[in-house]
C-alpha cells in the first residue's frame, strides 16, 4: 500500500470503530456563520496556528472584545489527534512549500527541492508536527533581550512557558515547569531502542536531564504535547475549549489576501472565501499569525517590504522594511541509519490493529507503554550536545532518534529522496529493523530568504533555504562533528548486544569519497540534508535601528499602526529548540501585551 492508501485504511478504521461504539472521539465540527462583507471586529487574527491559537484562547477571555479569526485551512483530519498517524496526514493539511533549487544543496532529494511543510488548518503546524515539546534555553531568550527587545529575557518569558503547560512527567525539573496550563505534556510511546539510546549516552557520560529545565545539555526521553495520549494541538487544547465563546467568530477555508492600510494604519483585511473577495474591518488591531512563510508573504502583498522588490511586482510600497530577508531554520541530516538483529525499533504493523486504536482512545491516560499509536513520529529519545566547534559553549547539535526509516522515494512522502539515492542508501534495508539518528544543527550561520514569486496571493512565494552557504563552511564542520558524535553513541558497547550496524553508508553521488572522511560527510550533507520545519526570523523582532528588524519588542510592525505579527517569524535568532512551544509562548505573551495596551479603555 502506498502512503495515501494506508492513511485511508487507518481513517476507515477510526470511522468504523466510532460507528460501532468501540471508540469515542471527542470532536464536534466548527459551525460557520453567514458571511457578510464589511463586518467590524475589535481584533482580526490572521491564521490559527500555534501562536494564533494561543491568542484566540487568551484574547477571547475578554468578553467585551469581538474577535474574528481567519484561517486558510479547514478542520483537523480524523487522524490528526493520533500521534503515530498524524504526521503522515500532512499532505492534506500542508501548504506544500518546497525550497527553490540552490547550488550544491539537496543533491539527493527529488527535484533538488527541500520540503518545507507548513500546517494549513485549524491549529496550523501544531496539527501536523512531531509534537516534541522543547522550549529553548536561558541564553536564547537573554540574547533576545540583549538585541534590544525588553521583556523577552529568560526570566521574563519563563512565566509564560509555565503558564501554557500542564506537565505530567514523572521526571521534571520542578521549579521550571508549569502544571495548570492548557498544553499538556506527556511521555510518548517508547521503544527498546529509545531506552538503549538513553543508556548508551549515559554510559558515555551524558547526564539524564529535563531539557525544559535548568539545562538542556544531556540525554532524555522525548517530551510531547499529548493529552491523554492524543495530540494536544493548538486546535484541541487552546481553541476547542473556548470555541463557543460568543465574542469569537472563526472562519475556516478563508484566505487573507492583504492587509488594508491607510495613512500608515492597518484598518482591516481583504480575504477570499467561496469564490469571492470580502473585507473585514478591525477597530483595534490586525494581528498576523500566518507563520514564518505566510506572514512575510502577506506583508509583502500589502506593500510592506523592500521597495525594489515590491515595485518589481507592481505593488505600491507603503513601508520599506527587510521582510523575509533572513530566514533561519534548523537543517537536519537523515543519513545516519542503523540496523539491529532484533526488533528494538518500532513495529509499524501494530499501528493498524483495532486493539491499538481502542487502547489509545479508551485508555490513553493508562500506562505509558500501552500502545504504538502514542508514538510521536517514532521519535522517543533525544540528546542536546555541544561540539568542539560551538562558540561560547552553546548547545549546537541535537540528536533525535527515530525508530524507522525516514526517507522514501514516494511522491506523497514528507522527505523524498531521488531514485538513485534511495536505491543506494535506503532500499536495501527496507525490510530490516532500523533506526535513524537525525542530526540537527541548532545554530547554523547560514540563512535563507523568502521573496514573492508573484503578486497573486495564491501563488507560493520563493523560499531559499540557504543551508551550508556560510563562507567558512562552519555549518558543514559542525554537522560533521555532530555526525561523528552520533556514530560514537550508536556504535558504543551498549548497542552492541543488538548487533548494531551502520547501513546505507555510501550514498550514490558520494562514492568517490572515502567513507567517514570530511569530504564524504560534506558530500552526504549536501545530498540528504533537509529542513526540521523550524522557519524563524522572517519578520524579525528588534529595535528600529536594527536594519534586519521588521517588528518591535511588542511585535508591532515598525512604522505602521495597529498591526502586529505574532508567530515564529518574529524570533530574532536561531533557537536551541524546536519552535512549536516558543510559538505558543509568543502567542501567550502577545495576548498579555495587547491586554495591557487596551484594557484601560474597558474600565
Ligand atoms: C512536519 C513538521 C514537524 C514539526 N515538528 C515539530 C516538533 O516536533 N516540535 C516543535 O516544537 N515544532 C515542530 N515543528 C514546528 C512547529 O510546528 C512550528 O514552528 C509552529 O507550529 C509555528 O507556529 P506559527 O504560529 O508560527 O505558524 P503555524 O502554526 O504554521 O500557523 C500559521 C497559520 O496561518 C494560516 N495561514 C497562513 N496564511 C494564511 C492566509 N493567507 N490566510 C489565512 N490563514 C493563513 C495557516 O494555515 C496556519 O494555520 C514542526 C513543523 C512541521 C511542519
Amino acid at each position: 500500500q502506498n502512503l495515501r492508501e494506508l492513511l485511508e485504511t487507518a481513517r476507515e478504521k477510526v470511522r468504523r470503530l466510532e460507528r460501532s461504539g468501540q471508540i469515542k472521539r471527542d470532536y464536534e465540527p466548527y459551525l460557520q456563520s453567514t458571511l457578510k462583507d464589511g463586518e467590524e471586529y475589535d481584533f482580526i487574527i490572521v491564521g490559527a496556528g500555534s501562536s494564533g491559537s494561543a491568542l484566540v484562547h487568551r484574547l477571547s477571555e475578554i468578553s467585551e472584545w469581538k474577535i474574528l479569526v481567519l484561517e486558510a485551512g479547514g478542520e483537523p483530519d480524523i487522524l490528526t489527534d493520533i500521534p503515530y498517524w498524524s504526521p503522515f496526514t500532512y499532505a492534506d493539511l500542508d501548504w506544500g512549500y518546497y525550497s527553490e533549487e540552490e547550488e550544491n544543496l539537496a543533491l539527493g532529494l527529488k527535484g533538488r527541492r527541500i520540503s518545507l511543510a507548513r500546517g494549513k488548518g485549524l491549529g496550523g503546524s501544531s496539527l501536523l508536527n512531531y509534537m516534541a515539546f522543547t522550549r529553548g534555553v536561558k541564553e536564547d531568550y537573554d540574547s533576545w533581550a540583549e538585541l534590544g527587545n525588553p521583556g523577552w529575557s529568560y526570566k521574563e518569558v519563563l512565566p509564560y512557558f509555565k503558564k501554557l503547560e500542564n506537565c505530567t512527567l514523572d521526571y521534571r525539573d520542578e521549579l521550571y515547569r508549569g502544571f495548570r496550563g492548557p498544553i499538556s505534556v506527556e511521555k510518548p510511546y517508547l521503544t527498546v531502542g529509545d531506552e538503549t539510546f538513553v543508556e548508551a549516552a549515559e554510559n558515555l557520560g551524558y547526564r539524564y536531564v529535563d531539557f525544559n529545565g535548568r539545562t538542556n545539555k544531556g540525554v532524555s526521553y522525548t517530551q510531547s504535547n499529548l493529552k491523554n495520549g492524543l495530540r494536544c494541538s493548538g486546535e484541541r487544547c487552546y481553541i476547542k475549549p473556548v470555541k463557543n465563546r460568543k465574542n469569537l467568530t472563526i472562519r475556516l477555508n478563508t484566505h487573507v489576501t492583504k492587509i488594508l492600510i491607510q495613512q500608515n494604519t492597518a484598518y482591516g483585511v481583504e480575504y477570499f472565501k467561496n469564490g469571492r473577495i470580502y473585507n473585514a474591518y478591525a477597530n483595534k488591531e490586525v494581528i498576523l499569525s500566518a507563520g514564518a512563510y505566510n506572514s512575510p508573504q502577506i506583508l509583502l502583498l500589502s506593500g510592506i517590504g523592500l521597495k525594489q522588490h515590491l515595485l518589481k511586482f507592481g505593488i505600491k510600497p507603503i513601508r520599506s522594511l527587510p521582510v523575509g530577508q533572513k530566514l533561519f531554520d534548523h537543517p537536519y541530516f537523515f543519513g545516519l541509519i542503523f540496523s539491529f538483529n532484533q526488533s528494538i525499533a518500532f513495529n509499524a504493523s501494530e499501528a493498524l490493529q483495532d486493539e491499538a486504536f481502542i487502547k489509545l482512545f479508551n485508555e490513553g491516560d493508562g500506562p505509558l507503554r500501552d500502545g504504538p499509536l502514542r508514538s510521536t513520529a517514532t521519535a522517543g529519545s533525544l540528546l542536546f550536545t555541544t561540539t568542539e566547534l560551538a562558540e561560547n559553549n552553546v548547545t549546537d547539535i541535537e540528536f533525535f532518534l527515530i525508530s524507522s526509516n525516514f526517507a522514501l522515494n514516494q511522491d506523497d512522502a514528507l522527505v523524498q529522496v531521488n531514485k538513485e539515492t534511495y536505491d543506494s542508501a535506503f532500499k536495501p534495508y527496507e525490510d530490516r529493523f532500523i533506526s535513524t539518528l537525525l542530526v540537527i544543527h541548532l545554530h547554523p550561520e547560514s540563512y535563507g530568504r523568502i521573496e514573492l514569486r508573484s503578486a497573486n496571493p495564491f501563488v507560493h512565494p520563493k523560499i531559499f533555504a540557504g543551508f551550508f552557504t556560510d563562507p567558512d563552511k562552519k555549518d558543514v564542520k559542525a554537522m560533521t562533528a555532530g555526525i561523528r558524535e552520533g556514530l560514537r553513541i550508536m556504535l558504543s558497547p551498549t548497542f552492541e548486544k543488538y548487533g548494531v550496524e551502520v547501513v546505507g553508508k555510501v550514498i550514490a553521488g558520494c562514492r568517490n569519497y572515502e567513507y567517514n572522511s570530511d569530504e564524504y560527510w560534506e558530500c552526504a550533507l549536501r545530498h540528504i540534508t533537509t529542513s526540521a520545519y523550524h522557519p524563524m526570523g522572517t519578520c524579525k523582532m528588534g529595535p528600529r535601528n536594527d536594519p534586519d528588524s521588521v517588528v518591535d519588542y511588542q511585535m508591532k510592525v515598525h512604522g505602521i499602526r495597529d498591526l502586529r505579527v505574532v508567530d515564529a517569524s518574529v524570533i530574532p535568532i536561531t533557537l536551541t529548540a524546536h519552535t512549536n512551544v516558543p510559538a505558543f509562548m509568543i502567542g501567550e505573551k502577545a495576548a498579555d501585551m495587547i491586554k495591557e495596551d487596551y484594557l484601560l479603555d474597558l474600565k
